[in-house]
This record gives C-alpha cells, sequence and structure tokens, in this order.
C-alpha cells in the first residue's frame, strides 16, 4: 500500500458490487482463513499483507473473521504475529492509526503447528477452528472454512486427506469448505492429471480455487471489457486485420536465491504454461454466452484445445550467464531462464496469426504487455509505411496503462505523418485510486465463491497439453539454452525469430510522458 493512500473506504459487507449480474447475498456467519504453510515466503509476502489489505478495507470483519496459521515449525501466536508485522507495516512508520490496524488484525491469528501428513495436528486446527466458531455462536454448518495452501504441491495431496477427514466445515447448512491451491499445478501432462486427481477424489471442482495470480491484475481483469464492450474491437479482432500479437514478460533481476526451485521448473513452467497462457486466453477466445464463470471457462478451454503443437524452430531458449553459480544450480543446467516461442491457434478468427509468448529472468528491464500489431493499410496513400504499424500495447506492469500506436498528420504546415499515440496511463487518468493487489482481489474471489479468475481442471489439462512435448524434449537435451549476459534483451536469435513471424519493428518513434 502506498502511503498517503492509507484512509480507505471501509466496507460493511462482502456483497459483490461486480457486474456479473449474480445473486450474490452476502454470507455471513463465522470465516475460518487457514494459511498452510504459514512460516514459509509466500505466506508473509503475499497471502497474510492481501488479507490485511482486505482487513483494512472492511472485507474481513473482526466479529465473524479468524485467521489460522499452519506450519511445522515450533513457533508461538506471537512469533508468527512478529515475523508478519514487518510485511504489513510500510517502512519505519509511526502513522497511529495504520499502527493500530495492525495490532487488530494481527491479534485475529492464531498460530498451529503439525506436520503436513499426521492426524494429530490437523485435530488440533480443527479443535482451534471449532472453538472459534462456538465462540461465535456459530450455527453448526453455517461456519465458513477456507484453506490457502502456501505449501509445495509435493505436500497437497496428504494435506487434501488431512482436511477432508479432520477439517471439513460439519454439515451442510450454507456454510462451505474451499481450498485454495498455488501453482505449479504439476510438471507436465501426467503429473498435473495425476495431482488433479488426488485432489479431485476429495474435493469437488466448485471448492478447489487453482489460483494464477496474473489473473488478478487490474489489466488482465480489464481484457473481456476492452473486447467486448467496445464495439471499435469487436470487428478488428482477427486474422482480416491483426499481423501479430506477442505477451511479454521481463524481470531485471535473475532467480535471487530460488535457484534449485527454479531449475526444476524453468521459465516456461514458472510463467509461460500459466500467467502468460491465461493471458492469452483472454485476448484469444471467443465472446462468453455470459460472465459466469463457467461461461468464461468454457470459452478459455475452446481456444486453448485449438492451439497447434509447437515447432522447434519457433523456439528459441536462453539461460543468463552467472545463473549456475547459484549453489542450488547442477553445474550443467541446460533450464531454460528465457524463452521466446510461438503459439498458433487453429480456428476461424486466428488461422495465421502468431501469438508470440516471450519470458525472461536478469533481462534489461522488468514489464508485463500485451503487444498486438496490426496489418499494413491497403493502398498507401501517405506511404507512411515506414513509420510502423498501428499497435494497442496493453501494459500489466509497472505503471498499468493501454495506448494506441498511430499514424497521425504531423503538426504544422507541411503535410506530412508521424506516429503518435491514443494513450490511457492509469496513475494519470485514474489519480488517488489505489490499484490491489492481485492476491487480495482473488482471496476475496475464494470468500463469495466466485471461481470466474481461477483455472479450471479441464483448462488445466489443456495447458498441459500445449506444452508437455516441447519441455520433453527440452528435458532430454533436444533444445538447447542460449547464454545471454545479464541486464541484456536475453539471446539475439529470439529478436531474429520475432521478426520471421512478421513482427515489424517502429523505428524513430519518441514517447514524450504527458504532463498536465
Ligand atoms: N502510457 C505510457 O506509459 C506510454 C509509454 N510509452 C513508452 O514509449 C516507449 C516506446 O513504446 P513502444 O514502441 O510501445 O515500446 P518499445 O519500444 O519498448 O517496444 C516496441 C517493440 O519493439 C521490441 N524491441 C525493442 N527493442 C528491440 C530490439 N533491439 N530488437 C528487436 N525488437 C525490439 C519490443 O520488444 P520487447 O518486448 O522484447 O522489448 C517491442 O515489441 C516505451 O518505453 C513505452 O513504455 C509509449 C506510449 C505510451
Ligand atoms: O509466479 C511467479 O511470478 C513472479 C512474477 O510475478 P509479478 O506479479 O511480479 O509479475 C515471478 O518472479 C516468479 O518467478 C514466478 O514464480
Amino acid at each position: 500500500m502506498e502511503s498517503g493512500s492509507w484512509h480507505v473506504e471501509k466496507r460493511s459487507s462482502l456483497r459483490n458490487d461486480s457486474f456479473t449480474g449474480e445473486d450474490n447475498v452476502p454470507e455471513t456467519g463465522c470465516l475460518s482463513i487457514v494459511v498452510l504453510g504459514a512460516s514459509g515466503d509466500l505466506a508473509k509476502k503475499k497471502t497474510f499483507p492481501a488479507l490485511f489489505h482486505l482487513f483494512v478495507q472492511g472485507f474481513l470483519q473482526s466479529n465473524e473473521v479468524h485467521i489460522f496459521g499452519y506450519a511445522r515449525s515450533k513457533i508461538s501466536d506471537d512469533d508468527l504475529r512478529n515475523r508478519l508485522r514487518g510485511y504489513l507495516v510500510q517502512g519505519k512508520t509511526t502513522d497511529s492509526e495504520q499502527l493500530e490496524e495492525v495490532s487488530k488484525f494481527l491479534q485475529l491469528i492464531k498460530y498451529v503447528s503439525g506436520s503436513y501428513d499426521s492426524a494429530e495436528g490437523f485435530q488440533k486446527l480443527d479443535k482451534e477452528i471449532s472453538e472459534h466458531e462456538i465462540s461465535r455462536n456459530s450455527i453448526e454448518g453455517s461456519s465458513r472454512r477456507l484453506f490457502y495452501f502456501a505449501l509445495p504441491p509435493s505436500v497437497y495431496p496428504s494435506v487434501c486427506k488431512m482436511i477432508k477427514h479432520y477439517c471439513m466445515n460439519k454439515s451442510d447448512l450454507g456454510g462451505w469448505t474451499r481450498i485454495v491451491v498455488e501453482k505449479p499445478f504439476g510438471k507436465d501432462l501426467a503429473s498435473a492429471e495425476k495431482l488433479s486427481s488426488q485432489i479431485g477424489e476429495l474435493f469437488d471442482e466448485p471448492q478447489i480455487y487453482r489460483i494464477d495470480h496474473y489473473l488478478g491484475k487490474e489489466l488482465v481483469q480489464n481484457l473481456l471489457v476492452l473486447r467486448f464492450a467496445n464495439r471499435f474491437f469487436l470487428p478488428l479482432w482477427n486474422r482480416d486485420n491483426i499481423a501479430n500479437v506477442q505477451i511479454v514478460f521481463r524481470e531485471d533481476f535473475g532467480t535471487d536465491g530460488r535457484g534449485g526451485y527454479f531449475d526444476e521448473y524453468g521459465i516456461i513452467r514458472d510463467i509461460i504454461q500459466n500467467h502468460l497462457l491465461q493471458v492469452l486466453c483472454l485476448v484469444a477466445m471467443e465472446k462468453p454466452i455470459s460472465l459466469k464463470p463457467e461461461h468464461i471457462r468454457d470459452e478459455k478451454v475452446k481456444v486453448l484445445q485449438s492451439v497447434l503443437p509447437i515447432k522447434d524452430e519457433e523456439v528459441v531458449l536462453g539461460q543468463y550467464e552467472g545463473y549456475r553459480d547459484d549453489p542450488t544450480v547442477p553445474d550443467h543446467s541446460n533450464t531454460p531462464t528465457f524463452a521466446t516461442m510461438v503459439l498458433r491457434i487453429h480456428n476461424e478468427r486466428w488461422e495465421g496469426v502468431p501469438f508470440i509468448m516471450k519470458a525472461g529472468k536478469a533481462l534489461s528491464s522488468r514489464k508485463a504487455e500485451i503487444r498486438v500489431q496490426f496489418k499494413d493499410v491497403p493502398g498507401d496513400i501517405f506511404r507512411c509505411k515506414k513509420q510502423g504499424r498501428n499497435e494497442f500495447v496493453i501494459r500489466l506492469q509497472p505503471s498499468e496503462a493501454m495506448y494506441m500506436k498511430l499514424t497521425v498528420k504531423k503538426p504544422g504546415l507541411e503535410m506530412s505523418t508521424v506516429q503518435s499515440e491514443l494513450d490511457l496511463s492509469y496513475r494519470q487518468r485514474y489519480q488517488g485510486v489505489t490499484i490491489p493487489e492481485a492476491y487480495e482481489r482473488l482471496i476475496l474471489d475464494t470468500i463469495r465463491g466466485d471461481q470466474q479468475h481461477f483455472v479450471r481442471r479441464d483448462e488445466l489439462k489443456a495447458a498441459w497439453e500445449i506444452f508437455t512435448p516441447l519441455l520433453h524434449r527440452i528435458d532430454n537435451g533436444e533444445l538447447k539454452s542460449i547464454p545471454y549476459k545479464q541486464g541484456s534483451r536475453g539471446p539475439a536469435e529470439a529478436d531474429e525469430l520475432l521478426e520471421k513471424a512478421g513482427y515489424v519493428q517502429t523505428h524513430g518513434y519518441i514517447w514524450i510522458p504527458p504532463t498536465l
């Protein structure tokens, strides 16, 4: 949360004010949120801060909610609270209102220690949750239990079993038990399907929230609105007008002590198979019948199932120099920290349009964007082709923005053309509006029971079907990662692939940031 944005509007309930049209009757009654893996990195950096922001905004009410941290470490409630405090308080703030909110929030947290596969710990957890429910006079069965897995997937099956056996909401009088699971959901099609079956034997699909935090980003959530609520995009969004689409993720830092984890997965499993592919779905899918989660997810699955097998000659892999210096990375690792590849969608709308997915670590800049490049204007009477094509850019981060690069008359007496832009920069247009963190929205959705921004099982399967053959070829050493310098653009071969796929770079375009 930025300083100066502390005074936030308080909400009085969990009512969903959005346009989904659902009769979302606000649920009342006891809400227990259990963060499994409470001592870990994700929990302290993302999960607890997101819960705190929801609390500050009044989405989690002290008289209804209790938060439980569960992990193996033998620590006290106060130890956990003290560990978390630094992630909730901004810098060295002395703002008494803020400090008081932090203290109130921390008082809602209780810690339970136990292993991930023994009955004892989960029985203890259930006892604590039940005591809280009784203290709130919650009618048995009407209470809500949310289990957030900030855990490695290897323990998902045993944790699911433990919850199912010992920690479920006791009956079905309007209450519920839900689980939120983090990626990676498997390493390939077979392992993902195995994991899905193990979880699926214990929980029904409406109880399972597979989180992909890119689906919680403001401009990702804007994609369907942009595409389907604006008349001028409707006739243009197809192979007749669009030359190519790029979906890009760049980070200007390396694996930062996560080398051991990263080396098992690589950039395709870490970023492309999930975050970028979810974005592709929203860019490329057909209009859903309605905004009901199942209607949206049906369309996402259809577009994923239309993606053709990826060709080796349309893939460039890279690994930054110095990656293997991490002692947890094997000396001869071929794991890509960079990848550019072309996906092709075999359907009426997109046949022949390359979707170029690019992701890399330790590059020259940090950004995530979607770049839709339009075809040249036929019969170009202004001869302005050399100045560049129309591009519609949606920058997810940093500094959310969308802009359309277009050709206009150069202001002045001469009749000449110049590249300019229609620019919607959020910071400028929506001054004073705090854009919520992705995790914050998504956790709120899990409490509201809205699965629109979560990955369904068949969607996950279709995603792995696209990448598994390529990943196996990489794992078998059939495709090599090209070394690149840290702080560079990645291997030069990636830009060559981009050009081969038909991307035409604009030269001489200078953006002058507007001032008010
Ligand atoms: N509202 C705003 O904030 C606006 C900001 N701008 C800014 O203006 C600048 C120019 O904008 P824009 O033209 O859209 O974006 P860029 O110049 O960043 O990128 C244009 C395209 O060229 C590619 N590219 C960049 N360098 C090379 C290279 N050496 N070889 C091959 N391909 C390359 C990029 O790929 P890659 O993705 O790999 O970098 C991207 O596809 C940017 O900094 C942009 O953020 C412009 C308009 C509005
Ligand atoms: O899931 C992951 O995402 C982060 C990047 O997230 P962002 O919201 O900061 O773009 C990435 O650093 C990490 O490797 C990956 O596991």
